[in-house]
C-alpha cells in the first residue's frame, strides 16, 4: 500500500510519522510548517514576472557554474528521449539574483535550509542504529558550512495542444540526486510518485504544504535503508493547462562529506550531473 501521509509540523508524533513515510514510500507531506502560504504566493508572483520578462537572458546560466537562468527546454532527466517543457533558475548563496526577487529569494533559500536540518536531525532520530552506524557523520552535521544546497524555481508554462516532441511532458521520470528534497507546493497539481509496482501516485500537495523526498544520497547513505523515489511533472489533462510553478529546495552536504566507502559527495555530483547533461 503506498501513501504518503500529510504530517503536521506541531504533531508530537511527527518525526517518527515524517521518517517512517520517507521509509516506506520516499515522501512525505509536510502541513502546518513554519513558511507561510502568504510567503510562497509572493515568490511565485515575483518570479512569474521575472520569467514574463527579456531581463532573463541576462542571468542566463555559464557553465560550468551551475546558477542562473537555464531557458525552456534545456534539461533532459537520465535516459529521457525529450527535453522537458520547463524553464526555472537555480539559486545558490552566492548567486547574482535580480533586485525583484532578491528579498523574498534569499529569505525562503535560509528558511528552507533552517528545516531540512531539522527534518534531518528527524530522520537521523528515528533511523535504526544498525544504519545509521553507516552514517560517517550524523546527517544533520553533513550540512554544517555546506553551500551545496540548491533552491531552483520551476516555471512550466501554459500549454495548448500536443507537445513540442513526442513524448515531451514538463518533467520527466527521474530521482533526485542529493540528500532530502523540499519541494514547495507547486502552484497547480502535477506532481506524481511511483511505488515499488511501477504504479503512479498523484503527491498530495496543497496550497502551503511541502512535500519532501529522499534523494540518491541519502538512499546511498542509508544502504537503501530510506528509498530515493522516482517522480514525475505530468502535462495538463486534454493538452490544455495553465502556468505552473514550484520550487525544489535540494538538501546538499559539504562536497567532501563521505556517503560510501567508494564515494565522497562531490564525487557522486559530478558523476550525476554528466548523466543529465549538466555538468561542466
Ligand atoms: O515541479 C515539481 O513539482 C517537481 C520538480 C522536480 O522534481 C525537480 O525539479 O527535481
Ligand atoms: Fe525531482
Amino acid at each position: 500500500m503506498f501513501e504518503i501521509k500529510a504530517v503536521s509540523f506541531r504533531d508530537p508524533d511527527a518525526p517518527a510519522a515524517f521518517a517512517r513515510s520517507l521509509r516506506e514510500t520516499g515522501f512525505a507531506v509536510l502541513a502546518d510548517h513554519p513558511i507561510t502560504p502568504e510567503r510562497i504566493d509572493a515568490a511565485y508572483a515575483e518570479w512569474g514576472r521575472f520569467f514574463a520578462s527579456p531581463d532573463k537572458e541576462s542571468f542566463k546560466v555559464r557553465p560550468p557554474a551551475p546558477d542562473g537562468y537555464y531557458p525552456f527546454r534545456s534539461e533532459n532527466a537520465k535516459g529521457a528521449p525529450a527535453k522537458d517543457l520547463k524553464e526555472f533558475f537555480q539559486v545558490y548563496p552566492a548567486t547574482h539574483l535580480p533586485d525583484s526577487v532578491e528579498a523574498t529569494t534569499r529569505g525562503l533559500y535560509e528558511d528552507l535550509v533552517v528545516l531540512g536540518i531539522t527534518l534531518l536531525e528527524w530522520v537521523e532520530d528515528n533511523t535504526p542504529p544498525e544504519i545509521r552506524a553507516r552514517f560517517s557523520e550524523p546527517l544533520p552535521a553533513m550540512l554544517r558550512g555546506s553551500a551545496m544546497s540548491m533552491l531552483r524555481i520551476l516555471h512550466y508554462p501554459p500549454q495548448t495542444g500536443a507537445p513540442p516532441e513526442p513524448g515531451a511532458t514538463r518533467a520527466a521520470a527521474h530521482e533526485d540526486i542529493n540528500l532530502i528534497t523540499l519541494l514547495v507546493a507547486g502552484s497547480a497539481p502535477g506532481l506524481e510518485a511511483q511505488d515499488r509496482d511501477g504504479n503512479w501516485h498523484a503527491v498530495p500537495c496543497d496550497r502551503g504544504m511541502i512535500a519532501v523526498n529522499t534523494g540518491d544520497m541519502l538512499e546511498l547513505a542509508s544502504g537503501g535503508y530510506y528509498p530515493s523515489t522516482t517522480h514525475r511533472v505530468v502535462n495538463p489533462e486534454d493538452g490544455q493547462g495553465g502556468a505552473r510553478f514550484s520550487m525544489p529546495m535540494f538538501i546538499h552536504p559539504r562536497p567532501e562529506v563521505r556517503l560510501s566507502v567508494e564515494k565522497t559527495a562531490n564525487e557522486y555530483l559530478q558523476e550525476r550531473l554528466r548523466e543529465i547533461g549538466l555538468a561542466g
